[in-house]
């Protein structure tokens, strides 16, 4: 298949990366990040970590052109930069190309809906992965956990199970997901358990774990969000959100998860898609979310001022 990752960063390197590594896939990473895409074709993508230190043999550009029409776009930019990748890969996407679209949090759809079709359209969680790009060229991942791949709509779900089989085919933990809210929420708990934590204290996942007093605002996001996410009437497969959220962290102790990240390069991260939607719908339903709404304040306050979690032991 034909496959274009738009937003190729740290997990749309490692999507590409695999996917390539299937060789019947026609793969092209495609990013605005110059010096990114210039090291992977002078030297190829390294890739390292969870799925072994290798090189992956993906192309790449900064130029939608130069890729043309794909089967399949996998749109990994972060949320707020999707519909302005998606206005720029026009060349790659016609009316039969299908837009799978990979963020956490919440806000993705309303925004993907604007422009792609819903029968083409899929959305996707990729959980346990912890992934970074230490310098250009080179991709690192501290897990390689599960993707899940849901349709929008149930004539498209046939499309989702069919793309979902291509990475199970690849080496990912790949399965269709019946239900996408569940799919989207139940990652969206393990993601704001840890996300706001460590990017105000510059803690690891792991080293959050450990700290009780980090681990006490971290599982009360947790809980908040299994209320609100209850009170909306979305199925969860699990009753204790604690011990979800602990089971997912444990799997990526020394992860740095990517709204740390954000904080530590002083780039704008996605908590108003994570902590502060969570805040903001509990909000609509009445449901508290004090923990949830200080830490989104915290991180924006950080924003505000650039400031960086200082450096720390690991
Ligand atoms: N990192 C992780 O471990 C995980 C992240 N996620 C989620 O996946 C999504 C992507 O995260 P992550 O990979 O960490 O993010 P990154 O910031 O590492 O990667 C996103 C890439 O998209 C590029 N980009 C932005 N706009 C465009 C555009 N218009 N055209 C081409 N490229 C563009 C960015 O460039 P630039 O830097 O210039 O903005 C960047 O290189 C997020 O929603 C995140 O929450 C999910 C699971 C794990
Ligand atoms: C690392 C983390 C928690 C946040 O970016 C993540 O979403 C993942 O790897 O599943």
């Amino acid at each position: 298949m034909k496959i274009a990752i738009l937003g190729a960063g740290a997990m749309g390197s490692v999507y590409g990366a695999i996917l390539a590594r299937a060789g019947d896939n026609d793969v092209w990473l495609v990013d605005r990040w110059k010096e990114h895409i210039d090291a992977i074709r002078a030297n190829g993508l390294k890739v390292t970590g969870a799925s072994g230190d290798w090189l992956s043999p993906s192309k790449a550009t900064t130029d939608p052109a130069e890729v043309g029409m794909c089967e399949l776009v996998i749109v990994a930019t972060k949320t707020r930069d999707i519909e302005s990748a998606l206005t720029g890969a026009r060349p790659m996407i016609g009316p039969e190309t299908l837009v799978l679209s990979i963020q956490n949090g919440l806000g993705a759809y309303d925004i993907l809906v604007k422009t792609v079709s819903k029968d083409r359209l899929l959305l996707g969680i990729a959980g346990g992965f912890g992934a970074t790009i230490p310098t250009p060229g080179h991709v690192h991942h501290n897990g390689f956990e599960i993707v899940k791949i849901g349709a929008t709509v149930p004539d498209a779900q046939p499309a989702a199970e069919t793309v979902a089989k291509l990475w199970a085919e690849a080496g990912f933990r790949a399965e269709a997901a019946p239900d996408i809210q569940s799919m989207i929420w139940s990652k969206l708990i393990c993601n704001v358990t840890y996300s706001a934590v460590c990017g105000i204290t510059g803690l690891t996942i792991g080293q959050v774990m450990e700290t009780p007093e980090a681990w006490r605002v971290a599982s009360s996001c947790a809980s908040e969000a299994f209320a609100v996410a209850r009170a909306r009437g979305i199925a969860l497969s699990f009753d204790d959100p604690v011990a979800y959220v602990h089971k997912f962290g444990s799997a990526i102790p020394g992860a740095k998860p990517s709204l740390l990240l954000d904080r530590l390069a002083g780039r704008q991260g996605e908590i108003d898609f994570l902590n502060g939607a969570v805040a903001d719908e509990g909000a609509k339903l009445g449901v508290p979310t004090p923990t949830n709404a200080i830490v989104a304040g915290l991180v924006r306050a950080m924003e505000a001022h650039d400031m960086r979690p200082a450096s720390h032991k690991n």
